[in-house]
């Protein structure tokens, strides 16, 4: 008995994606845009009954779709029972109310649908609040219709929606509750600048990439770690650091938020802290999902989000993922397109090692070998190189060490600091 309640509890909602195709988005491509609608519609519990695709040169301003589709909608559901239309754009407030009001069903708009699971997702202190912070954000220009809305489920059809003063105070809390999410996320930044400082010795990595392209699997399989990885979007919300080893390099390894296409401006504002790592690693890893159809939308969607941060400068290595589950016709043809390419199964492991050399020569890349001989006076030094430097060889002249090891050029700039310009100082290379 108790079961049965259960089940019909945890009955999904069940959707109708709508999207538009014309001139500027083939149909090809408007159909892999809904499929991956279908998967974010999944991620967040609900289930596809069907897709609509209308050809339109633009998006209907009032309504999105014409008249015409607008009314196939509204029978498609009575027919199939649906509770909710979930539209591949994003829509204007007076679309969403428009469509509302002839549909009489839930409307929901990519950004929506993003935020929605975002918000179910979010496990971390840090997330939560970045996340409230882009739903109230978001939620502001809609307040209207947000309202429209509760006193229709309050009152029935026919009442009127609370007036404008009503709004107006709602408006002031929200813009109160925004000022001191953004204080709270102002001390997380804080905290995490102290904690990121004090491993600035170590090379850092930072795994980028669409949702679902394999960056967890992959941050599991270089640290032998357990980061969760599962075949929904945004399975990861915030970031993890590893610490490991490169050849003698020790690396620190971020995992962090996947992107999408159309990921909403508010929440890669309010992601800023999360973010952060790849703003400020050396090196990053751009993951590719090589099963894809649309390969190179998404390694677009990715260059023009890390854009968007202001992140444009950085050594960055192509990783193809899922090489296991297609077949060697394709992955000549990849070949051919990223020469620079790695390609990888980050599940079953093949590649890695080739992997981790071509890291190690993106990290070497930076670093020059010398030797030195440092008088036992200049201690601090030898010191400094210890805990900074490969030391390759250590031979002792009497009071004196001298010392062949490879360095970073921006270390090696701070150990001529500290050893104020030692004259037996000669390069190898
Ligand atoms: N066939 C195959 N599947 C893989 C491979 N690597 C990852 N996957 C699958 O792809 C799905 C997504 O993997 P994740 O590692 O969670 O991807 P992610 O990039 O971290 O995704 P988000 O955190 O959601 O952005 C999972 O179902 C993995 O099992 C691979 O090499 N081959
Ligand atoms: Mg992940």
């Amino acid at each position: 008995m108790f079961e049965e309640i259960r089940n019909s509890d945890i009955v999904q909602e069940r959707a109708i994606l709508v999207g538009v195709y014309g001139p500027e988005t083939p149909r090809i491509q408007a159909e892999e845009y809904l499929d991956e609608l279908e998967l974010l519609t999944y991620t967040a519990g609900g289930k596809t009954i069907d897709k609509v695709l209308q050809n339109r040169m633009h998006p209907d301003p009032s309504s999105y779709v014409g008249s015409g589709k607008l009314r196939q909608l509204k029978s498609m559901k009575g027919e199939k029972n649906i509770d909710t239309f979930i539209f591949d754009d994003d829509l204007s407030p007076t679309q969403i109310r428009n469509i509302e009001k002839e549909t009489q069903a839930k409307v929901l708009d990519r950004s929506g649908l993003i935020l929605d699971i975002f918000a179910s997702r979010a496990k971390t202190a840090a997330a939560k609040t970045q996340v409230e912070l882009a739903q109230l954000q978001y939620l502001l220009p809609r307040l209207t219709r947000f309202w429209t809305h509760l006193s229709r489920q309050q009152g029935g059809i026919g009442t009127r929606g609370p007036g404008e003063s009503q709004i107006e105070m709602d408006r002031r809390m929200i813009d109160k509750r925004i000022a001191t999410l953004k204080d709270k996320l102002d001390k997380i930044d804080q905290q995490r600048q102290t904690q990121r400082k004090g491993r600035s010795e170590k090379v850092r990595i930072s795994l980028v990439g669409y949702t679902n392209a394999g960056k967890s699997t992959l941050m599991n399989g270089l640290t032998d770690t357990e980061v969760l990885a599962e075949n929904r979007l945004f399975a990861t919300l915030d970031s993890t650091v590893r610490q490991y080893e490169i050849g003698n390099h020790e690396v620190l390894l971020s995992d962090t938020v996947g992107f999408i296409r159309k990921l909403p401006h508010d929440l890669i504002a309010s992601f800023k802290s999360t973010l952060d790592e790849v703003r400020e690693c050396d090196i990053l890893l751009h993951v590719v999902d090589a099963s894809s159809r649309v390969v190179q939308d998404y390694i677009d969607v990715v260059d023009d989000t890390l854009e968007d941060m202001g992140v444009n400068d950085k050594k960055s290595l192509l990783v193809f993922n899922k090489m296991d589950i297609i077949d060697s016709h394709r992955i000549n043809e990849l070949k051919r397109a990223y020469p620079d390419a790695v390609f990888i199964s980050a599940e079953r492991g093949i590649g890695l090692d080739k992997l981790e050399n071509r890291i190690k020569e993106l990290i070497e890349e930076d670093f020059v070998t010398k030797t030195m001989t440092i008088p036992a006076a200049k201690y601090e030094g030898v010191a400094f190189l210890h805990r900074e430097a490969n030391i390759l060889e250590k031979k002792y002249e009497g009071s004196d060490i001298k010392l062949t090891f490879s360095i970073d050029k921006a270390d090696l700039m701070r150990l001529n600091a500290i050893l104020d310009n030692i004259d037996t100082a000669e390069s190898v290379m």
